[in-house]
């Protein structure tokens, strides 16, 4: 990943007060351009965030041989007549989730490709292992490198199948989506993810002329057709940044409208939210964040959609150090993502670690060897400090430790930060935080 374009230097201890707009969906946006792939018509993408991740995913693209051309500032006209080449190169491995996604469209395209090794937020192993089960189920030949991986299918191309993922993930459900619509035959998808950025997806593809049903129990059915043609699509709002602002607006006992902002694809969030004293209102732009009262501590246990999402927990975490008591978060779907609680104890937080698993089926971790658990006491004033951001949502955890504490604290490894949160200096400078931004 590149370096720092700057670092931040945040003073803290004032509340956050006024509108924010969110942008598109990081985790929809980018699989939005990879459908573009199945068809040569142009596909016109609009509401595009200014996030580094997208400038990623169009590098990639245009790699590929894709036409493109900015209608305005926030929308984008991709065409992809031809392939130019099926492969992408290895400098992208490890950059992002993306290129494992593109598998499906390139094989219908050109009948092989290679990809790098998807990469991401380094917040456990991250394994691909039901994205290359499920492409093997409907007829691809996979070979795998080191840090990239080969993938041919006959002249027929892909055919349908009938796959159960053992977990799930959200990349694998999209990964099958991506392959299923152009294969030969009815594929079914059981203990599909149906997060709201896959129902995203489903959308897009079906004004591409994909005939996909999400019916019930997560099971998708994907009735494959011959061709696909373009579509313009707009992205929904990123329901993690909506809630990155609103646990930001209670931490710091301020009131944040986040313009554009959807109740019902927050709507478990906050339910939290309200638990730990925060509260919410449904505007005419969009939900509006403030404390309604002294803040208390809830157990959480993350989860695929419809639960709490993993995304969802580092703020509240920084907020739970501001609640009286003792609260318990256990973190379901990946086996590293407290990494940044060390910096906050740093700070004078209260965070414990540990193995315990507090059960319930949505574990993956049943050999409980993972630090998957918190328990956080609090309220702890903070005080300012260095803190160095080691992956994206901890960043925004970042953010709000810094928003809250007595002191100015700088910030680096910014660059993760700005993968998936748009123009984050700004939005919160426009809202009162003292918030600098020093190039390095
Ligand atoms: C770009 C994008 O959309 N990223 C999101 C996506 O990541 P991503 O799609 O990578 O996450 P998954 O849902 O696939 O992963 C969930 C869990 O399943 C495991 N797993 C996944 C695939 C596989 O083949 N084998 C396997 O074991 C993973 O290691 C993880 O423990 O969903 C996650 C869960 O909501 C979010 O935190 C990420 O922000
Ligand atoms: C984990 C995340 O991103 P990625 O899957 O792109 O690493 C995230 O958006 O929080």
């Amino acid at each position: 990943m590149s370096s720092d374009r700057h670092r931040y230097a945040i003073t803290g201890r004032r509340p956050l007060s006024g509108a924010v707009e969110v942008a598109g969906a990081k985790n929809a946006v980018t699989k939005l351009l990879v459908a573009t792939l199945l068809t040569e018509d142009p596909c016109t993408i609009s509401g595009v965030p200014k996030i580094a991740e997208v400038g990623i995913v169009l590098g990639m693209l245009a790699d590929l041989g894709t036409g493109i051309e900015w209608v305005d500032d926030r929308t984008v006209r991709l065409t992809t007549r031809h392939i130019a080449t099926a492969s992408l190169s290895e400098a992208y491995s490890g950059v992002n989730r993306i290129p494992i996604l593109m598998m499906g469209p390139l094989l219908h395209r050109a009948g092989e490709t290679t990809i790098p090794l998807p990469g991401g937020c380094r917040i456990g192993k991250r394994p691909i292992d039901f994205h290359l089960a499920g492409l093997r189920a409907m007829g691809a030949q996979i070979t795998e490198q080191p840090r990239s991986v080969s993938v041919k299918v006959a002249a027929d191309g892909l055919r349908a199948a009938h796959i159960t993922l053992p977990y799930p993930s959200v990349g694998a459900t999209e990964n099958l989506l991506l392959s299923a619509v152009l294969a030969r035959g009815t594929t079914i998808i059981d203990n599909a993810a149906v997060e709201p950025e896959i129902m995203d997806l489903i959308l897009m593809l079906q004004q591409m002329g994909a005939l996909v049903s999400v019916e019930v129990d997560r099971r998708i059915v994907i009735e494959g057709v011959p061709r696909l043609r373009g579509a313009s699509h707009r992205p929904l709002p990123d329901r993690i940044e909506v809630a990155s602002f609103a646990a930001a607006a209670v931490a710091t006992g301020g009131r944040i409208e986040v313009i554009g902002a959807v109740q019902e694809h927050v709507a478990t969030f906050l339910n939290y939210l309200r638990k730990v004293g925060g509260e919410f209102e449904v505007t005419s732009r969009g939900l509006a964040f403030y404390q309604a009262r002294e803040l208390t501590p809830v157990p959480v246990q993350t989860d695929v959609h419809p639960g709490y999402m993993t995304d969802w927990q580092q703020p509240l975490v920084v907020l739970l150090t501001q609640a009286s008591g003792a609260s318990v978060i256990h973190e379901t779907v990946y086996e590293n993502r407290f990494g940044y609680a060390e910096q906050l104890n740093a700070m004078g937080a209260g965070i414990a670690l540990s193995t315990a698993c507090l059960g319930g089926k949505a574990c993956r971790f049943a050999l409980r060897d993972f630090q998957h658990s918190a328990v956080v006491i609090g309220p702890t004033p903070l005080r300012a400090g260095p803190l160095e951001i080691p992956d994206l949502r901890a960043g925004f955890a970042y953010i709000m430790a810094a928003l809250i504490a007595d002191g100015t604290s700088v910030i680096t490894g910014t660059r993760y930060l700005e993968r998936g949160y748009e123009d984050p200096a700004g939005k919160l400078r426009s809202v009162g935080a003292a918030i600098e931004t020093i190039p390095v």
